[in-house]
């Protein structure tokens, strides 16, 4: 379908468009001008995305880029949700504010409802763009930079603590062999995280390398527990030529990836990358903010926050499917009062979660327990935010005394969310 307005005209994309939609997105994100290699366009062509772009165009030039795509979400619990996921989101500077965004991410969302998708799904380049079209910060991440010297990590540390289990560098072949089975595993474990698909898994071990994309192998380390099962990979690069003034080694390791599904894997991993000779600094990659590096180094100091973001932003586009995926802190009930200018997800929802945690979600007419926006609702579902908080911020109304505490006994969840991935 096709948007007309002023000059401007917003629709999908056409095949023959690709190269010139693709260009935009380089300059949109200040890129190169050139536009891309015909091999990094067949590479996209190959993933089958075009049906997700939409185009603004102006007298035949692509002014405005947007792309969706199919994802899954693990909500609280465990529960894989459908997510409409964003990106490649740029509007040309000679075009800014006239509404261009709106009209593409108005129709995107629209479509994304009509397909019975629970949510959708963002990282954002800036933090003021999405709110105004119902995404909340729902998980954010976290850096830590480990000065190895001082973690009182045991320097004759030799792999992993139980007998059997090994810590092998591997290739990228291994990866995609292991790869993917591992990481559905965690992702079914932990709320916050998305799939990846095959792709994925190519682009990055290296498989689809370009001019534009271009590639440095790093290092693969694979865990494999005592029966040989695969629990753990962390992919890192390092430098290798750094000296300091006494012409002692001081290279730093940067953690690209971290998958773990056991608390074994994730300890021995950590201990394998703060083990690594010649290299005396570790950069953790993003990772949650409750993660347990810190805690893993016998001097949890030794670990400074160098970075801290909001990452994945969560649009509840379906409030009682969204609510019934996840589940809950114990036996409660709720009505919630949810705005939502923009005319997809708003209404009065009851919500009663039993003590098993489960919840049953549905519209009343009951008098409401709290007030909130959709973006709020968003921030609030992953389990990264507190209900408290927000009232504090003047976010969401407390209608009924006492709803807060209930609230927020039901929403906290143990381990925050974490989203790994950029898209
Ligand atoms: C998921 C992703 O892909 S994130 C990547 C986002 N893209 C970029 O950062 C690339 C560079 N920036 C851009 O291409 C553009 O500025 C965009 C896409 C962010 C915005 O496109 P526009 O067509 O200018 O947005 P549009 O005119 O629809 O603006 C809608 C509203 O958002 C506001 N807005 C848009 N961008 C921003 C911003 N960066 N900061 C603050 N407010 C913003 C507008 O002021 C407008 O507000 P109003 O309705 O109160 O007037």
């Amino acid at each position: 379908m096709s948007d007309v307005e002023g000059d401007v005209e917003v629709r999908a994309i056409t095949d023959a468009e690709l190269p010139a939609w693709l260009r935009a997105v380089q300059a949109g994100f200040l890129q190169a001008r050139a536009g891309m290699s015909d091999e990094a366009v067949a590479n996209i062509r190959a993933r089958g995305a075009i049906g997700g772009m939409r185009g603004a165009f102006d007298r035949g030039r692509c002014v405005g880029t947007y792309r969706s795509f199919p994802q899954e979400l693990t909500a609280v619990g465990g529960a894989a949700v459908s997510a409409n996921a964003v990106s490649a989101v740029t509007v040309s500077p000679t075009h800014r504010r006239r509404g261009i965004l709106t009209r593409m991410m108005t129709a995107d969302l629209a479509a994304a409802k009509e397909r019975g998708d629970v949510v959708a799904t963002l990282i954002a380049a800036e933090y003021a763009i999405y709110g105004r079209f119902g995404f909340g910060p729902a998980t954010s991440v976290t850096e830590w930079t480990v000065d190895v010297t001082r973690s009182g990590l045991d320097p004759r540390w030799s792999g992993p603590e139980e007998a059997g289990a090994r810590i092998d560098l591997v290739d990228g072949d291994d990866v995609r062999k292991f790869g993917p089975e591992l990481h559905e595993r965690f992702r079914a474990v932990r709320h916050g995280a998305i799939t990846r698909d095959e792709h994925w898994w190519l682009r990055s071990t290296g498989q689809q390398v370009t001019p534009e994309f271009p590639w440095d192998e790093p290092f693969y380390a694979l865990y494999r527990d005592p029966s040989g099962r695969v629990d753990g990979l962390l992919v890192y690069e390092t430098t290798h030529d750094e000296w300091g003034d006494s012409l002692l080694p001081r290279n730093t390791a940067t953690v690209r990836s971290m998958t773990a599904v056991t608390p074994a894997a994730e300890r021995a991993l950590w201990h394998y990358v703060c083990s690594v000779d010649k290299v005396v600094t570790v950069k953790s990659g993003w990772l949650a903010p409750d993660d347990l590096l810190p805690h893993l180094l016998p001097d949890p100091r030794a670990a400074r926050v160098t970075g801290h973001a909001d990452w994945l932003w969560v649009r509840i586009l379906d409030v009682v499917r969204a609510l019934e995926a996840r589940t809950y802190g114990g036996a409660g009930t709720l009505v919630l009062e949810v705005a939502d200018p923009a005319g997809l997800a708003g209404g009065r929802y009851r919500l009663e979660a039993a003590p098993d945690g489960g919840a049953v979600c549905s519209p009343t007419g009951a008098e409401p327990d709290l007030a909130l926006d959709i973006a709020e609702l968003g921030r609030l579902w992953l389990g990264d935010e507190s209900v408290a908080r927000l009232v504090a911020l003047g976010r969401v109304a407390e209608e009924r005394a006492g709803a807060v505490a209930v609230a927020d006994a039901l929403f906290a969840t143990a381990r925050r969310p974490w989203c790994q991935d950029l898209f």
